[in-house]
């Protein structure tokens, strides 16, 4: 695969939308495993070096991000086992930092957000990360009244009975507490704990956990809160969510609170004043950390100033005043089982390494990625040999790393380990999924299956984007179903287009009486059955009517991922504006050719740039589209976007510029401020303008708002508009 060690810089933008392609799949299968079943299959470490290979690629293409980027995405969506809460501030995740470098970097951002000038200092906390599992326990009049899990963010799963059941965790508050708290935090199993029990689980049941996380995640899950109550489950505090009244102007002074009110802190919270100090702390809690009588997998650092903190906010997955800087990992070997090809949502061939069971940092690894073709014949990107051109065999002996690098899988083989006649792996030249022909196209890493329409693959994958839960989010129609209903040669019973979901229920009950019970009557296919079968139509049938992003989103448009579907919808708030819109634009033709109305309106909002406008507008362009679109239409309404934000703020619905230079704000904060008080922000001037704010410097924008007759302010007269 594409996915290589190459660095990003040296990425081809194909390159880089294959290898975003590739890494997004892997991503959601892992979290499902990880989240949904307690049993991950491959190590934290590979994990996030997959998550921060994602990251860097979008960050240095912004305009390949995916339909289905997992940088929007935290954990997974509550099971069904418990009932839901809605959490009153979201619960998000961390992002992740590797190196120095990275936390210099990360420094670095968050002064540039805030604008900082020299002399202006930072201070951060930095704690160990518990390896554990977040927990909301809501207050109210000082009595615990609600816990919940994090689940996706949004919602999570009420565990209130089983966490009453763990000694560490106050019933009651002190007096001083404010009327409402969220008290934030850590829930996990001591590692003594886990191995003894463990142990006795293995002989009571044969089943173990693979670490002391999943663990307690599986304790906590528990359906008796009294089998909870018998596994012994620790909390340390370190956050809050909602809160009456502020806890305090410091992350540290916040936290302390909590201490007082017999929560237990961690003792290796500190505060640091550069970053210098930043780094000392993480060595001196790194070496500890074998010592510790509780795993952690990093350190975190958190922008201590309260008020920073709210300037700084949230992206969507993760806040931008706090990164965990992890620890790096080990390697180990094992061997080869098999080289298997799958297929992915673009026809890339893509090899993956079955492997004799390993367990590196406490979790068991099977598979591992082989990167591609060259890689296995031991050439690099470069086309030189990498590994003194040591190709990779099945039956090998294999050096597995895992590291916050890339995602260094299989770094090297064992050669005085491969065994009598291994062969030299052939990597195949059809589709194994459509028999096409698979092509490697000059100067491409990747060999694709040419299959398009056909292949199976492809459009299976397809759909299963359509129907999945960010998208349509039509329950039932799982990679099985999918797989059935596309395959089917039975009319009444297929499904290879999006609207032929829709049609299936009208279908079926248009079959003649005479084939009453035979298999051309969905509940009598096996696996199926009246209920579920009723369940279907009925799942399908409420997604009629769903709001125009997701269906946006829902379309698979190369680069329309759901944020960009987002800001698009929130910019037309129809379907049909927006086609209208992407149907009339015209793109430039060569430089100095700006291009139409509509095309300047497109990329004119913000976080659209010409790579995700030039895709959608190709995408109405097609003709094939066209068609698969209108029959879709025909069976389902995009319902209209409400505009978001502050409606009742002074800039609500208003389209703002912002040029030239800005000095009490960054740019970014200057956007989000906009955008919270329900603006919308421009990156260019047109007649659709209302507002600019200009500060030194601004030019071209700036003449061209004074040649529209478009109000203009200047930043100080901006923040006494917003009143702020
Ligand atoms: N191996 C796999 O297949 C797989 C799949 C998904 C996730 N994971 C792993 O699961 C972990 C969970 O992913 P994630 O999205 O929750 O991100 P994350 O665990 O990297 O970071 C966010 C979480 O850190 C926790 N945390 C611990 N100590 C904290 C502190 N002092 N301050 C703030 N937060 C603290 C919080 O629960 C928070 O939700 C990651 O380590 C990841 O590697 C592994
Ligand atoms: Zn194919």
């Amino acid at each position: 695969m594409s996915r290589s060690r190459k660095p990003v810089e040296d990425l081809s933008a194909e390159e880089a939308a294959e290898e975003l392609a590739l890494l997004s799949a892997e991503i959601a299968e892992h979290d499902r495993r990880y989240h949904a079943e307690d049993a991950p299959t491959i190590s934290d470490a590979d994990y996030d070096a997959l998550r921060l290979r994602n990251a860097e690629i979008e960050a240095a293409f912004p305009e390949l991000i995916r339909t289905d980027s997992p940088s929007a995405v935290v954990g997974a969506a509550p099971s069904g086992a418990f009932g839901q809460v809605v959490h009153a501030r979201p619960m998000l995740s961390l992002d992740n930092v590797f190196s120095d470098d990275d936390v210099r970097d990360f420094v670095a951002s968050v002064r540039r957000f805030l604008a900082l000038r020299e002399g202006q200092d930072v201070t951060f906390t930095a704690e160990p990360k518990i390896d554990g599992l977040s927990m909301s326990l809501r207050y109210e009049r000082g009595k615990l009244v609600t816990a919940a899990t994090r689940g996706d963010g949004t919602t999570g799963e009420n565990v209130t009975a089983n966490i009453r059941t763990i000694d560490e965790i106050p019933q009651e508050l002190p007096g001083d507490a404010p009327e409402v708290v969220e008290v934030r935090g850590e829930v996990y199993m001591r590692r003594d704990d886990f191995l003894a029990l463990n142990e006795r689980m293995a002989e009571e049941t044969g089943r173990v956990f693979a670490n002391p996380r999943n663990f307690a995640a599986g304790s906590l899950r528990q359906k008796d809160p009294e089998n909870t109550r018998k596994r012994p489950l620790k909390f340390f505090a370190y956050a809050w969510g909602e809160t009456s009244e502020p806890l305090a102007e410091t992350q540290f002074e916040a936290v302390k609170r909590l201490g007082k009110w017999g929560f237990r802190i961690n003792d290796h919270m500190g505060l640091c004043k550069s970053l210098d100090e930043m780094l000392a702390r993480y060595r001196a809690i790194e070496a500890e950390r074998a010592s510790l009588p509780y795993d952690i997998d990093g350190v975190v650092y958190k922008v201590d100033d309260l008020a920073l903190q709210e300037r700084l906010g949230f992206r969507s997955r993760s806040p931008r005043w706090a990164t965990a800087h992890k620890f790096p990992a080990e390697k180990a070997t094992t061997v080869l089982r098999a080289i298997e090809i799958q297929v992915g949502r673009t026809g890339a061939l893509t090899p993956v390494a079955r492997l004799e069971p390993v367990t590196v940092g406490g979790v068991v690894v099977t598979n591992a990625t082989l990167h591609n073709e060259d890689y296995i014949k031991g050439i690099g990107n470069d086309g030189q040999p990498i590994r003194e051109g040591r190709d990779i065999r099945v039956g090998d002996t294999v050096l597995v790393q895992r590291a916050g690098d890339v995602i260094p899988q299989i770094l090297d083989i064992v050669p005085e380990k491969r065994p009598a006649g291994a062969e030299p792996y052939k990597f195949p030249e059809t589709c194994p999924a459509c028999g096409s022909h698979a092509v490697r196209e000059e100067g491409e890493a990747v060999r694709r299956c040419t299959g398009g329409l056909i292949c199976p693959a492809q459009a299976v994958e397809r759909i299963r984007h359509f129907v999945s839960r960010n998208a349509m989010d039509i329950e039932g129609l799982g990679e099985k179903q999918i797989e059935f209903f596309f395959n089917n040669e039975k009319a009444a019973q297929q499904i290879r287009s999006p609207a032929e979901i829709f049609t299936l229920k009208k279908r079926q009950e248009a079959l003649p009486a005479t084939l009453e019970g035979s298999l051309d009557r969905l509940e009598k296919v096996e696996g199926f059955g009246e209920t579920s079968v009723n369940k279907l139509f009925a799942a399908i049938d409420s997604r009629r009517e769903v709001a125009v992003s997701r269906f946006l989103f829902a379309l698979g448009i190369r680069h329309i991922g759901e944020t960009n579907a987002k800001r698009l919808a929130r910019h037309y708030l129809s379907f049909a504006k927006l086609r209208e819109g992407a149907s009339e634009a015209v793109m430039p033709k060569g430089k100095g050719d700006p291009g139409n109305a509509a095309w300047q309106e497109l990329v004119g909002i913000n976080g659209i740039g010409s790579v995700v406008a030039e895709a959608l507008v190709e995408f109405f362009a097609e003709e094939h589209n066209v068609k698969a679109l209108d029959a879709l239409l025909e069976e389902v309404t995009p319902i209209n976007e409400e505009p978001v934000g502050d409606v009742s703020s002074p800039v609500a619905g208003k389209t703002v510029v912002f040029t030239g230079a800005l000095e009490r704000m960054s740019r970014d904060e200057a956007k989000a401020m906009a955008e919270r008080l329900g603006a919308k922000v421009a990156g260019s001037v047109s007649k659709k303008t209302d507002l600019v704010v200009a500060g030194p410097g601004a030019g071209s924008k700036l003449k061209q708002a004074t040649e529209l007759g478009i109000e203009v302010i200047d930043e100080d007269a901006w923040f006494v508009r917003v009143g702020q």
